[in-house]
């Protein structure tokens, strides 16, 4: 089975965001220009996030590939707001990430799920009750047991362990569930949120192989249903390629890759990995000389979401300038 197509949405309707701040239905949910990040000063510093620019629009699902310390993980910390870019801009949902002061970048959070590799969940609360912590952010308060929590919210959280495939075990200690079930708890806590933005940080890095295809699954369902943008941080070669629309590969914090999974082969995707083994400068350099990769950035027109059914892109397209 493959991602279903990302669902194009009216280019004109503008909706209201809970920060007040219009995003138009259709423009990029995410719009990178230059975004970097480095750790340190002085000469031990560390470039995680390199002049990084693209833009993501709704309803797609992307997956964010890279070697361990390519930047991944820093880039989704960046547009969560967790973290200051050093320089460069972007804007998620509407919010300036270079610009926003501390209360607006509390309020992008609130409107970003997020999910990361470890669930995250609270042990010995119950499944349901951890879904409804998802709402925290929209409620006034501390909460103290499931009773504690609007009945609207139970309802709406009970529904979401639907979706996922978990209602049986609403009641049930969360740290009895697998690992697979847990992270499907996760996302059902995520989607609480109603957000405008599902980020992943590994996701299925500890889970076993039919578990990890089942949350892509779960992350590629709800991305359609809900015309949610999904940007999920990968180890995993295949489930990028059988699960997202579009593949973004990252190197020493530079994009080198970006490029729909319609019409790629997995040979390509992984020489993102093969060429950094081999000494990344000499392999791009050489896959240069021998025209199997052309460096342009993509060009897809704005207004127009990569289609993956119509995407082209071969070896020769898939790398974008990695210096
Ligand atoms: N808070 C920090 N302070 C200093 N260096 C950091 C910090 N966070 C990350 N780094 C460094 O930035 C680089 C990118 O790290 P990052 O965790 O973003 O990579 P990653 O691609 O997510 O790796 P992995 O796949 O292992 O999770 C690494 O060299 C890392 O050591």
């Amino acid at each position: 089975m493959t991602a279903p197509a990302p669902t194009a949405t009216a280019a004109t309707s503008a909706t209201a965001t809970a920060t007040g701040s219009p995003v138009t239905a259709g423009e990029p949910v995410i719009r990178l220009d230059g975004l970097t990040k480095r750790f340190g000063t002085g000469a031990d510093s560390l470039l995680a996030v390199d002049d990084v620019s693209f833009e993501v629009r709704p309803g797609e699902v992307v997956a964010l590939l890279g070697l361990s310390g390519s930047g991944k993980s820093t880039l989704l910390s960046l547009l969560d707001g967790l973290q200051a870019p050093t320089s460069g801009d972007g804007t998620v949902l509407g919010t300036a990430l270079a610009r926003a002061d501390r209360s607006e970048l509390r309020a992008l959070r609130r409107r970003i799920g997020f999910v990361f590799q470890q669930f995250h969940l609270v042990g010995r609360l119950s499944v349901l009750e951890n879904v409804c912590t998802g709402a925290l952010g929209s409620l006034r308060g501390p909460r103290l047991g499931l009773l504690s929590y609007p009945r609207a919210v139970r309802e709406r959280a009970l529904d979401g362990l639907e979706q996922v495939g978990l209602a049986a075990h609403a009641f049930q200690r969360a740290d009895t569930l697998s690992g697979g079930q847990q992270q499907r708890v996760a996302v059902a806590r995520a989607l609480m949120q109603e957000p405008g933005l599902l980020l992943a940080d590994e996701p299925v890095a500890s889970l076993d192989p039919e578990s990890s295809a089942q949350v892509m699954r779960l992350l590629a369902r709800v991305a359609q249903e809900r015309e949610l943008t999904v940007l999920c941080s990968l180890h995993q070669v295949d489930l990028a390629l059988s699960w997202a629309h579009r593949i973004i590969g990252l190197r020493a914090g530079r994009v080198v890759m970006d490029v729909a999974t319609e019409g790629i082969d997995r040979a390509t995707v992984m020489r993102l990995y093969e060429e950094v083994a081999a000494g990344s400068a000499e392999g791009v350099a050489a896959a240069v000389a021998t025209g199997s990769a052309v460096p342009p950035r993509p060009t897809a027109a704005p207004g127009s979401l990569p289609a993956p059914a119509a995407a082209s892109a071969t070896a020769s397209s898939a790398f974008t300038k990695g210096d």
